[in-house]
């Protein structure tokens, strides 16, 4: 007997989230924030997928600030898809009438342009499908989402591809109990903060790296919610935490920094 894994991802149905998590399995189960998708996996989902971040916008900081407050997730992978983002509205209504708009943060931000332009006010949903369950009861509002929202929640598509940037592309993570065995295309993710502010501390840890030929995909930094000047440093970088390679320089990291979290290595999709 076969046992379909559980993949957990950021609902309701017809979120981006949705249609990477359907891409995986069928065996699917929505819930309302990332939060509650980390919290899932060690509460009988297999799987989780999130967002992480996007071409346009960046870092989504509630994924990022989940991965640095919750154990005994990893990343097990990444799937990047391009993003067209509509305006759905309850049937029979006008784009000109449409005054109030909903959306998560991420999607009002890469439809800035547009959402300024036709003089909307913009109100913020923890997803997108979120924001389309509810505008059929509010009047005069529209969301910002998925075609298969409009669908799913019986809306209008008011417009299509809204979005201020063409190229408009997300990156989610699949999280899991376990991270993904080494493949020999890898990537490992890892974050950290220093325990002083000393010149060249940072650097301390990039010049790892640069020593022995790692090459960094990714650096950014959130606010450690400390006090202001203090960080936490998110790295993603080639190759595979089993590998031995990867094994020394973590350890030498490790005598540089107060604190480190090894998110997961697992298969490099973008190159
Ligand atoms: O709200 C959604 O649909 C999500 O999956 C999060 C998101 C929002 C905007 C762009 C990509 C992902």
């Amino acid at each position: 007997m076969c046992i379909k894994p559980k993949i957990a991802f950021l609902g309701p149905k017809g979120t981006f989230t949705h249609e990477v998590a359907s891409t995986l399995g069928d065996d699917l189960r929505a819930f309302c924030s990332v939060d509650v998708v980390m919290d899932s996996i060690n509460n009988g989902c297999d799987f989780g997928v999130v967002p992480i971040e996007n071409s346009t916008e960046g870092q989504v900081g509630t994924t990022l600030d989940a991965l640095v407050q919750k154990n005994n997730v990893k990343i097990y992978g990444e799937r990047v898809i391009p993003i067209n983002q509509n305006l759905l509205s309850s049937k029979g209504t006008k784009k000109e009438n449409i005054v109030d708009v909903y959306s998560h943060a991420q999607a009002l931000a890469q439809c800035q342009a547009y959402v300024t332009k036709n003089n909307m006010n913009p109100h913020f949903t923890l997803s997108t499908a979120a924001a389309a369950k509810s505008v059929k009861k509010i009047n005069n509002s529209g969301a910002i989402g998925t075609l298969k929202a409009a669908e799913l929640y019986d809306l209008e598509i008011v417009d299509t591809n809204i979005q201020d940037l063409k190229n408009n592309e997300t990156r989610f993570v699949i999280l899991s109990r376990e991270d993904h065995p080494i493949t020999g295309n890898d990537k490992t993710s890892i974050l950290f903060s220093l325990s002083d502010d000393k010149p060249g501390d940072l650097n301390g840890v990039l010049s790892i790296f640069a020593a022995n030929e790692i090459n960094l995909t990714k650096i950014e930094s959130r606010p450690s919610k400390k006090g202001l000047g203090k960080y936490i440093f998110f790295v993603d970088f080639e190759g595979h935490r089993s590998d031995e390679m990867i094994k020394y320089i973590l350890n030498i990291i490790k005598t540089k920094t107060s604190f480190i979290k090894i998110l997961g290595s697992y298969p490099n999709t973008m190159i």
